[in-house]
């Protein structure tokens, strides 16, 4: 039997952030990973995804540049988008698994199960630890429909050989909108299928009726207030059948549907029960100290029951807090800062800290400025269609913002430095910024 200081399983951004921290700060440490090492976000999330956001970004770009000096749309090559996103996947698991071994981490490989509060099992090995960290991520959610099984999940998207002539995303939040904007742009005929009339419910209402109209404007179409209730086979492909509102009846045929309500944790194969820790739907419970409700075992990352966005930044920010405090470095509770939140769609949402409706119903506190900016330079010279931004403000400094446009994702981390740093206008305006750019905009902004 082996003993370690600190076992981790999961080999995610969670997982790996806690693992590399622990052994430099002298733990002995082993990680598990019972499939791809490195975990969601390199093998079948954020990078691949990102990487056909590459060719989707193109063919955005060469649209708004139509009658600008530019008469042809750029077409995706679906193939060759793949093959290039498969450059970055394929050899990523074995590179990452060589990295954490080279770092003198054990990494083992197996479906690790508790068989008591300080002890689990992978395969025929039994394992004893000093602590343990559980770092297992999520799963796609699948909807319990008539059919389920003819779904496919966002992992499947993200290594298609073959793009669908025509495709549904069931459910409309991040994942929805970022494949759909993915498959339009590659020209795929895509349907946006949500059991009501709020899509992306995290975020302001408004930015995100100006994102579904620029959907709307690409050919994506949407179905509100649809309750699926049945998949199945028609032809070569399969008819989506659901309620409009619990009375009409909705019925289509696609070439594939993907399923994107939502990810679920992975907890049933560790046996916590075992452990004695406490769980529900939505993952573990862990205090403020990532401790679960064994003293011996911390959770990180997507699987732990939390609020705040299951992001990967949050995962590693979890992982190295709780390296601090397993060894002794740390006495404070974890404080998350503003968390920025992206959607990779086309144009981009994202925000981060104070929302609008949070300063309307404060607004003896804060300030709101809500502006449409698609007239300024950075947006003209790229043709940009719609870009807009709202800015809350605590007296002088910067507590929020939401953006939309092709930029947002840039923008919005620039702005999140600001509220995180304390900098506001008069900073801002002591610095000679490289201009015309994003950066240069900030002054103006606020
Ligand atoms: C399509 C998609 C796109 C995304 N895009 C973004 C994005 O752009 N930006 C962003 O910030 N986030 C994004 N995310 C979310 C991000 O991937 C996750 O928040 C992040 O990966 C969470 O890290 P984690 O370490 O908690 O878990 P994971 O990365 O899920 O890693 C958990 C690991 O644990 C392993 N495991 C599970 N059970 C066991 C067991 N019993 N024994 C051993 N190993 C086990 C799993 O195989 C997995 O490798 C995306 C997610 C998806 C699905
Ligand atoms: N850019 C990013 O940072 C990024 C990208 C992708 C995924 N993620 C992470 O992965 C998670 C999962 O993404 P997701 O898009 O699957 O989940 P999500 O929670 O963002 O969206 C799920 C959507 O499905 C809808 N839904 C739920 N039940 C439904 C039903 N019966 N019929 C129709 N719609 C239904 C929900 O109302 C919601 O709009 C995200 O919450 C996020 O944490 C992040």
């Amino acid at each position: 039997m082996d003993k370690y200081d600190v076992v981790v399983i999961g080999s995610g951004p969670g997982g790996a952030a806690a693992a590399y921290a622990l052994k430099a700060g002298g733990k002995r440490v082993a990680l598990i990973e019972d499939d791809l090492w490195g975990g969601t976000c390199p093998n079948r999330g954020c990078d691949p995804k990102k990487m056909l956001v590459s060719g989707m970004e193109v063919v955005e770009r060469n649209n708004q540049m139509i009658g600008k000096g530019f008469s042809r749309i750029e077409s995706i090559d679906w193939p060759e988008l793949m093959a290039f996103k498969r450059s970055y996947t394929e050899p990523f698991s074995e590179s990452f698994k060589k990295g954490v071994e080279e770092s003198g981490i054990d990494a083992i490989e197996g479906s690790a199960r508790f068989i008591g509060d300080a002890r689990i099992e992978v395969g025929e090995d039994v394992i004893e630890a000093d602590a343990f960290v559980i770092a297992t991520g999520q799963r796609p959610s699948i909807l319990n429909v008539e059919g389920k099984e003819l779904l496919l999940t966002s992992t499947d998207f993200l290594d298609m050989d073959e793009l669908p002539e025509r495709m549904a995303f069931l459910g409309a939040g991040y994942i929805a909108f970022e494949l759909a904007a993915i498959a339009n742009a590659a020209g795929s005929e895509v349907t946006i299928i949500h059991h009501n009339d709020r899509p992306l419910k995290g975020f302001d209402a408004e930015l995100v009726g100006s994102l579904v109209k620029a959907y709307e404007d690409k050919g994506i179409a949407f179905a509100f207030d649809v309750d699926v209730e049945s998949i199945s086979e028609e032809g070569q492909g399969f008819s989506v059948q659901g309620k409009i509102e619990g009375a009409q009846s909705y019925s289509e045929r696609f070439d594939c549907v993907v399923g994107a309500t939502g990810r679920i944790p992975n907890v049933e194969a560790l046996d916590l029960e075992n452990a004695h820790v406490e769980y529900d739907g939505h993952g573990i419970a862990a205090d403020g100290f990532l401790q679960t409700s064994n003293p011996a075992i911390y959770a990180v990352g997507d699987v732990v029951a939390k609020k705040i966005p299951k992001l990967t930044p949050t995962a590693s920010f979890e992982g190295a807090y709780l390296a601090r405090r397993i060894l002794g470095d740390e006495a404070e509770p974890i404080a998350y800062p503003p968390i920025v939140s992206i959607v990779y769609g086309s144009p981009k949402l994202a925000q981060v800290g104070v929302d609008a409706t949070e300063a309307a119903d404060h607004a003896e506190r804060y300030r709101l400025d809500d502006r449409d900016i698609t007239g300024w330079f950075t947006y003209r010279r790229i043709g940009e269609p719609v870009s807009k931004v709202k800015i809350v403000r605590e007296g002088e400094r910067l507590v929020g913002a939401s953006a939309l446009s092709s930029q947002a994702d840039a923008l919005i981390n620039h702005l999140a430095i600001l509220i995180d740093s304390g900098i506001v206008r008069k900073d801002l305006d002591r610095m000679i910024l490289g201009s015309p750019t994003l950066a240069s905009d900030l002054s103006s902004l606020m």
